[in-house]
């Protein structure tokens, strides 16, 4: 279970004084999530998320604090931040930076339907238009140059095929110029677990500790990696194609997004190739969670690799 910093009622009485959220009824961490500590809260006002950061520091949380209050104010889907009684969102608790948010209905939805698929994919392109006026910016840190650095790294444990793949898929990304396309805030990792699903509503999108300013491109083609793949590395294309109209029905495409499209298929995968392949080959010390399969984004990008149709028309 993933509380790596122990809370006890007795801990949270004086730092909920510095809210206006009621009295603590339940305290429960919560098994999900391998970054940062997190409960559910319940008091006599509602319920919350508490998050305790374990990594990232008070001076590096603006970005994405603001950033949640941000979409929140715009209407999208995703937790609101609570500010205490000196107005701020980041508070400290056992020594770790804190930040309260509402809770969102829903759970994970592991076998995503065609409808949830098109609902996700519209709440994305809301994000990106809502994002549009959310001053705070953050360079990609898991951008091509450091997909570059990391396939270097994993490349001597590969085989020859698959790493001679990996050095071509880098070098293709190196060589495309993505300049031209429309950008703006991303959430960069909007994966199944990043999502609650409210039946097949979007109930509301977390984790936004990847999130970046780059091509929105970029995040619909990571999600639809996700959301639209089967367990072998296909995609499933009536789940493409549903994801894609419920994007584009808010933000159609333009020409040169068209044209990048397959290519950034495979960047997209690329993306999550080369960190798990990280993960995996050589794991942070100390990190506690199973790496997750490399080898199912390397199948992506042999799929994108073999298929003509694209789903845009
Ligand atoms: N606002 C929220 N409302 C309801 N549940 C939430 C909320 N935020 C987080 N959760 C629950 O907590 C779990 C862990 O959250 P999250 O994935 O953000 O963990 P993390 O450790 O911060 O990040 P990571 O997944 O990168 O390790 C989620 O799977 C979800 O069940
Ligand atoms: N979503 C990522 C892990 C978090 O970045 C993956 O599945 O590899």
């Amino acid at each position: 279970m993933s509380v790596f910093t122990t809370v006890t009622p007795d801990d949270l009485a004086p730092f909920l004084k510095r809210y206006c959220i009621g009295q603590l009824v339940e305290l429960k961490g919560i098994a999900a999530g391998v970054t940062n500590t997190n409960f559910f809260v319940t008091t006599t006002h509602g319920r919350y998320v508490l998050t305790l950061f374990e990594t990232l520091q008070a001076e590096e949380l603006p970005y994405y604090v603001n950033l949640l209050a941000h979409l929140a104010h715009h209407g999208i889907a995703s937790a609101a931040p609570i500010a205490n009684l000196d107005d701020q969102y980041v508070d400290t608790l056992n020594g770790k930076p804190t930040l309260l948010v509402t809770c969102l209905p829903g759970k994970v939805a592991e076998h995503p339907n065609t409808t949830q698929c098109a609902e996700v994919g519209e709440m994305l392109a809301q994000m990106h238009l809502a994002s549009r006026s959310y001053g705070g910016y953050m360079k990609n840190p898991r951008g091509v140059q450091w997909w570059a650095d990391t396939a270097a790294q994993v490349a001597p444990f590969m085989s020859a095929a698959d790493a001679d793949l990996l050095r071509a898929e880098v070098a293709l990304q190196q060589t495309t110029d993505y300049r031209a396309l429309p950008a703006g805030m991303v959430h960069a990792d909007l994966f199944r677990d990043n999502v609650l699903m409210d039946g097949d509503r979007v109930g509301g999108f977390i984790d936004f500790y990847y999130a970046c300013n780059d091509a929105w491109l970029y995040d619909v083609a990571i999600a639809l990696n996700d959301w639209c793949s089967t367990a072998d590395g296909d995609i499933d294309d009536a789940r493409a194609r549903a994801f894609l109209k419920g994007y584009t029905g808010v933000r159609e495409l333009d020409a040169a997004e068209k044209s990048a499209w397959p290519t950034m298929l495979r960047g997209a995968a690329l993306r999550f190739w080369t960190s798990r392949l990280l993960d995996f080959h050589k794991p942070a010390s100390g990190e506690m969670t199973f790496a997750k399969d490399p080898t199912h984004f390397q199948r992506v990008i042999e799929h994108h690799i073999r298929r003509q149709d694209f789903w845009l028309s």
